[in-house]
């Protein structure tokens, strides 16, 4: 196993690399994994081509860290802070990454918390894991609300199904409609979901009508600590309104994001929690 640093267009990046070709890269800010490719050359993590990439703004794509607040449910920012600000790099193991991120005075402008999160990205062959640990270092208790907010690049979303979250519980925020998913998710239109994950759900993302165990098709793990799991995509109509996407940009990723949003996760002084989402691609 190789790691490297690496200018990804002009912004600090770590690169990884298995001795069989698997490579993943990761920015320091946000400790955002931007590009995920496997042996057979395959880039399975969607980047936009105009994402901000300046050190500051989020950047569309990869795998931004939603903490400690997700999307617009709450006071703060949107998605929170975690993903606007350069996080360290910690360790590099053999097949492993490790990002920290602690309370600072930018933080703290926002949240008046002290926290450690630590973000690792494992690569193995055909596959790849994201492993996050959150811990209050304060003296307080504090909530929070928190995402790996995945971005996979798909050769055309129109032409993919999500299995594995046939009669799940479901809040169809698009429309305001909760329910139970019928039969495979597929994608078109603006599509904004918030599943309710059930233990031991094993989500497959591939193309429709493609065979069960065919080739080029995407397994989906999540932790039982995430207890929802998040699907977005904007559609064309939505995403022609995002700046730092191409107009036609939303056909070429899902968003399949390990979440835990729906109540925020109540931490007491020196306790943590962790969370975790892995992929594994049929090559
Ligand atoms: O544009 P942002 O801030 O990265 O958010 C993108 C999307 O993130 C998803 O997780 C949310 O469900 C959507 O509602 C949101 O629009």
């Amino acid at each position: 196993m190789a790691s490297r640093w690496l200018d990804f267009h002009g912004q600090p990046a770590v690169g990884l690399q298995t001795p069989w070709g698997d490579r993943a890269t990761v920015l320091l800010h946000g400790a955002q994994l931007v590009s995920w490719q496997t042996s057979d050359g395959y880039e399975h993590l969607y980047c936009s081509p105009q994402a901000r990439l300046n050190g500051q703004d989020a950047v569309r794509g990869g795998v931004p860290v939603c903490f400690p607040q997700f999307n617009q449910r709450g006071p703060l920012m949107k998605h929170g802070f975690a993903r606007h600000l350069p996080w360290q790099l910690r360790s590099i193991e053999p097949e492993r990454l490790r990002f920290t991120l602690a309370d600072g005075a930018m933080s703290r402008q926002q949240w008046p918390y002290a926290f450690a999160l630590e973000l690792d990205v494992t690569l193995n062959p055909n596959a790849l894991r994201i492993d996050l640990l959150v811990r209050n270092t304060d003296v307080r208790p504090w909530s929070f609300t928190s995402a790996l907010h995945t971005y996979l690049r798909v050769p055309d979303v129109t032409r993919m199904e999500l299995l594995g979250l046939e009669d799940t519980a479901v809040w169809d925020a698009v429309h305001d409609v909760h329910g139970r998913q019928a039969g495979p998710v597929r994608f078109g239109a603006e599509f904004d979901s918030v599943f309710q994950a059930q233990a031991q759900q094993m989500l497959r993302l591939r193309q429709i009508g493609a065979a069960q165990q065919a080739a080029g098709v995407l397994d989906i793990t999540q932790s039982t600590s995430c207890l929802q799991t998040v699907v977005w995509n904007p559609g064309q109509t939505l995403c022609k309104t995002l700046r730092d996407m191409p107009q036609d940009g939303w056909r070429e990723m899902l968003c399949v994001e390990a979440a835990s949003i729906d109540s925020p996760i109540e931490l007491a002084p020196q306790h943590s929690w962790q969370a975790w989402q892995a992929f594994h691609w049929n090559a």
